[in-house]
C-alpha cells in the first residue's frame, strides 16, 4: 500500500508514540489529521510538522476520545478537509490504576468508538473505499503486568477487539484491515506513571517489579515502534495481525485458530459430575 494520496487519522497524536506515528505517515506522503485532548501539545506538534512537511499536509483537532460527539466531529472534519479517509490509528491511552474507570473509557471504550467510526466511514458497503485500522495495544495485551491489572485488561481488550473485527471484516467484505500493535516499553512521557503515587493506586508496593520487567522486556525509542506500525499499514496481507515489538524487532503473534487448540491442563476430580457435594457444616 503506497501512502502518497492517502489520508490518515491518529488519536493521541500530540506527543509520544502518536506523534511518531503521525511523523512516519507524513514522511511517507500521507495527509494526517492529528487528534489529541491536549491542545498545547497538539498545536506544537502541528507547528513542527508544518516546518518539516508543509502546512497543507496535516491538521490538528482538539478531541477527547471519550466523547462520542467530539470523535464523530473529528472524523467528519478530517473528511471535509482532505476528502477521504484510508488509515486510522486508535492510539490514545493512559495509565491510571486509581481512576481505572477513566482508563477503561480511554484505552478500551475510546478504541472501540474510534474503530466503529473508522469502519462506518471506510467500509465498502457504506460507499467507503476500504482501508486499514491499527489499534495501539501493548505487550500488556499479550501477558500480564502485575502492577497494572486494569491497564492489562484494557490492552487484552484492544487485541481481542481487533482480532474479532478483522474476522468480521473478512466475512462481511468490509474491505478494511484491522491490526493491533503490541510494543514493549517505549521512552515517552507515559512512563512518568511509575513515579506518580496517585496513578499507581493500590499497586504502588508492587511497582518495584517495574525495573526488572523493563530489563526483561526492553525499552524502545518511538521511531522504532513507528516503523513497525508502518508494516501493519502497508502490508496488504495483514488483517487480524497482532505485532509484538521488542528490541529484537517486530514479530507476529501466532494465536491458535481454534480455542480448542489452546494448550491446557485437564482438571481432575474424584467426584462424578452428578454426585452432589457434601454440604459443609
Ligand atoms: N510508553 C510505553 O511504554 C507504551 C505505550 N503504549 C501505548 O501507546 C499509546 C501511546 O502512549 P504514549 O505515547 O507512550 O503516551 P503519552 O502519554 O506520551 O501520549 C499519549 C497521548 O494521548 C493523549 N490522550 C490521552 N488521553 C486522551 C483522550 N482521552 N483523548 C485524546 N487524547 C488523549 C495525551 O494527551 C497524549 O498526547 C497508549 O495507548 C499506550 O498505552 C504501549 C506500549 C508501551
Ligand atoms: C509505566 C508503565 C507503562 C506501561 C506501558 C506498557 O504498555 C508497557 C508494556 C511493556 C511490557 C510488557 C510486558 C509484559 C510481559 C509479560 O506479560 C509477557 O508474558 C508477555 C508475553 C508476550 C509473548 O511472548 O507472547
Amino acid at each position: 500500500m503506497a501512502l502518497s494520496g492517502k489520508v490518515a487519522l491518529v488519536t493521541g497524536a500530540g506527543q509520544g508514540l502518536g506523534r511518531g506515528i503521525s511523523d512516519i505517515l507524513l514522511k511517507n506522503g500521507a495527509k494526517v489529521a492529528m487528534l489529541d485532548r491536549n491542545e498545547t501539545a497538539g498545536k506544537n506538534t502541528k507547528v513542527d510538522f508544518d516546518k518539516k512537511y508543509g502546512e497543507d499536509h496535516s491538521i490538528f483537532l482538539t478531541c477527547d476520545v471519550t466523547s462520542d460527539e467530539q470523535l464523530k466531529g473529528a472524523f467528519q472534519k478530517t473528511i471535509e478537509r482532505f476528502g477521504r479517509l484510508d488509515i486510522v490509528c486508535n492510539n490514545a491511552g493512559i495509565v491510571d490504576e486509581s481512576n481505572w474507570e477513566k482508563m477503561v473509557d480511554i484505552n478500551l471504550k475510546g478504541v472501540i468508538r474510534g474503530t466503529y467510526l473508522a469502519l462506518k466511514h471506510m467500509k465498502k458497503e457504506n460507499g467507503g473505499a476500504g482501508g486499514v485500522i491499527v489499534n495501539t495495544a501493548s505487550m500488556a495485551g499479550l501477558g500480564p503486568i502485575l502492577f497494572l491489572p486494569a491497564y492489562t485488561a484494557t490492552k487484552h481488550g484492544v487485541v481481542g477487539l481487533s482480532r474479532a473485527l478483522a474476522e468480521a471484516s473478512k466475512a462481511g467484505g468490509y474491505g478494511v484491515r484491522i491490526n493491533a500493535l503490541c510494543p514493549t516499553f517505549i521512552n515517552t512521557p507515559l512512563l512518568s506513571y511509575l513515579t506518580d503515587e496517585e496513578l499507581t493506586g493500590d499497586f504502588r508496593p508492587l511497582c518495584h517489579f517495574a525495573p526488572q520487567l523493563q530489563e526483561m522486556a526492553g525499552m524502545l525509542e518511538v521511531p522504532v515502534v513507528a516503523e513497525s506500525f508502518l508494516h501493519l499499514v502497508t502490508d496488504e496481507d495483514k488483517n487480524g495481525a497482532v505485532m509484538m515489538v521488542t528490541a529484537e524487532g517486530g514479530a507476529y503473534i501466532n494465536f491458535p485458530q481454534n480455542v480448542m487448540e489452546v494448550p491446557k491442563t485437564p482438571v481432575t476430580s474424584t467426584r462424578t459430575p452428578t454426585e452432589p457435594e457434601t454440604p459443609s457444616k
